[in-house]
Parts: structure tokens; sequence; C-alpha cells
């Protein structure tokens, strides 16, 4: 897969190409449609390179900053994502206030007609570009008319809604992992390398991996749930577990130990001589099993309350 972080990074030679744009945020199940048709577009040309591009930071993050939306795939994932549903390349075009500045015209200028040479246009009905958002799909048919490329403007896919990367991050803050996957297509993944707690896990004899809850990422509801481990990545040294595991996830920040850190805790079931410090690790989220993390007024209670929790996911994972 090849990955072009700006248009320069392109290449002259690049082209002619099928062109596909957005966020992408989540690589959802509406965006892996928009792939499919950029593929058959690609394929009804005699096999032209698809082009999925997209923009880091998320222009909300530009454009009025720190009230920029949760991130559910950062952008190696999301690149990755997009090479599977059907992208040749992927271009991450750096968004700032200068992009911003862009007219529809010169955004259709520079990176459709001059970088990527495109032939075909895909994008979903609601799709708008260019400064103040002004370019719509409307606009890119009278361009491609005169410019060369033809373009398909999708009606949104979806069930009850069309999918979207708000309503998913929506179902994420409420804690409702299920509503999320069904969305995206696959399980929802946290992702993020396991730092040291506080070493009480091992001593309460339910050792964690933590990884930190990043303040941009989207990450469900504090609450404990049932999802799956899976190393992406081992530190140096370190043992190789190919399997995903299956695991007992706390989200929150401990309050029984007046906790501060807002983490993403897994107990991998029944194992106690698992080595993570240093991994890069992906945690898949099943179901909820319950709400809020309790402040227990002692740590027999927590036991207790844990014990019921790797039971649930226990007996939600084996079915
Ligand atoms: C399945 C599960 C449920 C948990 N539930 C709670 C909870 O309700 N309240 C709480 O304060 N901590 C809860 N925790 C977090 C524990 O307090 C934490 O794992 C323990 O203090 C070890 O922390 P450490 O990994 O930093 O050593 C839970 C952890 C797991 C694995
Ligand atoms: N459900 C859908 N069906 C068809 N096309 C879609 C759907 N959702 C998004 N698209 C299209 O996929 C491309 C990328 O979408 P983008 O990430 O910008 O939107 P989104 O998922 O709706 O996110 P947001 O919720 O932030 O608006 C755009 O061309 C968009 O129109």
């Amino acid at each position: 897969m090849l990955v072009w972080h700006s248009l320069d990074e392109v290449g002259p030679d690049f082209g002619p190409s099928v062109v596909t744009i957005g966020n992408f945020d989540g690589v959802h199940r509406g965006h892996q449609e928009v792939l499919a048709h950029a593929r058959s577009q690609a394929e009804a040309r005699g096999g032209l390179p698809v082009v999925a591009m997209t923009f880091h930071p998320h222009p909300m993050q530009v454009l009025r900053p720190g009230h920029g939306p949760a991130t559910i795939t950062e952008p190696a994932e999301r690149a990755e994502l997009l090479a599977k549903a059907g992208a040749d390349a992927v271009l991450v075009l750096p968004f700032d206030r200068e992009v911003a500045a862009w007219s529809p015209e010169e955004f259709i200028d520079r990176v459709l007609v001059g970088a990527l040479k495109a032939k075909a246009v895909v994008v979903g009905e609601n799709f708008r570009f260019g400064h103040k958002a002004a370019g719509h799909v409307d606009t890119l048919v009278e361009a491609g008319a005169t410019k060369g490329f033809e373009v398909e403007g999708l009606a949104l896919a979806g069930a009850e809604q069309p999918w979207s990367s708000t309503y998913i991050r929506g179902k994420i803050a409420e804690g409702d992992v299920e509503a999320a996957a069904e969305a995206l297509g696959r399980p929802l993944r946290v992702t993020g390398v396991v730092i040291e707690g506080d070493k009480r896990g091992r001593e309460l004899g339910y050792p964690t991996a933590n990884i930190p809850a990043a303040a941009d990422a989207a990450i469900p509801l504090d609450g404990v749930y049932a999802g799956w481990l899976t190393v992406l990545e081992p530190a140096p040294g370190a043992p190789v577990y190919d399997e995903p595991l299956p695991a007992a996830i706390s989200v929150g920040s401990n309050p029984t130990f007046d906790g501060v850190d807002r983490r993403v805790e897994s107990y991998v079931l029944d194992r106690d001589d698992l080595e993570l410090y240093g991994s890069k690790i992906a945690v898949d989220f099943v179901t909820r099993l319950r709400g809020s993390q309790i402040k227990f007024e002692s740590i027999d209670e927590l036991l207790v309350q844990m014990k019921a929790d790797v039971d649930g996911a226990r007996t939600v994972l084996s079915s």
C-alpha cells in the first residue's frame, strides 16, 4: 500500500486514477461501500488505481481547536483499513489553515486534476469540501464535465440511520460497543503501549495490561466490558503471543484507590504469566458487562465484583 503525506509525495508520473475523498475516521461500513464503488469505477476503466484522499489532523481540530471530534482510528490504522477496503494508495493531506482556505475550485485543481489526475471521483451525497464547505457533489459534477472526470454521488448507506463517524462516536461515548461494532463492520478497537500501573493487580489476583486513555481517542464510557486482547508489536525481548486472548476490560480511573488517570485495563482470563509491559496491544470490545466503575468500601467487595465480571466475560466470550 502506498501512503503519501503531502501532494508533493504523489510524484508527477502518478495517474490517471479513481479518487474518493473524506475523513474516513473509523473506515465504517458506509466508507467501505464508497471504496467498493471506487473499485468498480477503477475496474471499469481498465484497472486504474484507487486513491483514498483524506486529511490529518481532522479539519474540525484545526478549525475549532480543542473541540475536534474524538479519533476512532489513528492515521496508520485508518490507512491499513482503507487499503483492506480497496484503496491502492492513501493520500493524507496535512490539513492547516491554508488548506482550509482553498476554494472548491482550488481544491479540485490542485488535488483532483493536478496531483491525482482523477478520471472518476466517488463520494457520499453529503460530501462537502473547500472553504466554508462551499463545494458539494454538484460542484464536482460541473467541474468534472470540463476537466475530464466523472462523479458518482452515493446515497448514504446504513440501517436505521446512515452509518457515520459521528454516530459511531456517540455510541462509543454511551458504552454501546455493540452498536459501534455493527456500524464499523468489526469490533471497536483501542490500541496503545502497555504502561506500568500501580502494581496492585497482581496482588489482587487480577494482573492487568494498562493502556492510557488518550484524551483525543474515542474510548468507551467508563465501565466493564468483555473483549479480546491482541499483541500487535511485542516489546523487545518479550514473548510472542499469536492468538487473541480473552479479557475482562475495565475502563476508568480505579475510584476504589482514588485513581486519577483514566485507563483501559485488561485482565486476560486465567493468565498471570503474561509479559506485556512496553508491547503495543489492541483491545477489541465485544460487550458491556456493567456500568461505571464503583468506589468500593473495601478490597474484598471489589474482589467479589471482579470475580463476577470475570465470570461474565468468560460466558460471553466462550459463546
Ligand atoms: C474486571 C475488572 C473490574 C474492575 N472494576 C473496578 C471497579 O468497579 N472499581 C475500581 O475502583 N476498580 C476496578 N477495577 C480496577 C482495579 O482497581 C485495578 O485493576 C487494580 O487496582 C489494579 O490496578 P493496577 O493495574 O494499576 O495495578 C477493575 C478491574 C478489572 C480487571
Ligand atoms: N453511510 C454512508 N454511505 C455512503 N457514503 C458515506 C457514508 N458515510 C460517509 N460517506 C462518504 O464517505 C466519505 C468519507 O466520509 P466522512 O468520513 O467525511 O463522513 P462521515 O463518516 O459521515 O463522518 P462525519 O460523521 O464526521 O460526517 C465521504 O465521501 C462521505 O460522503
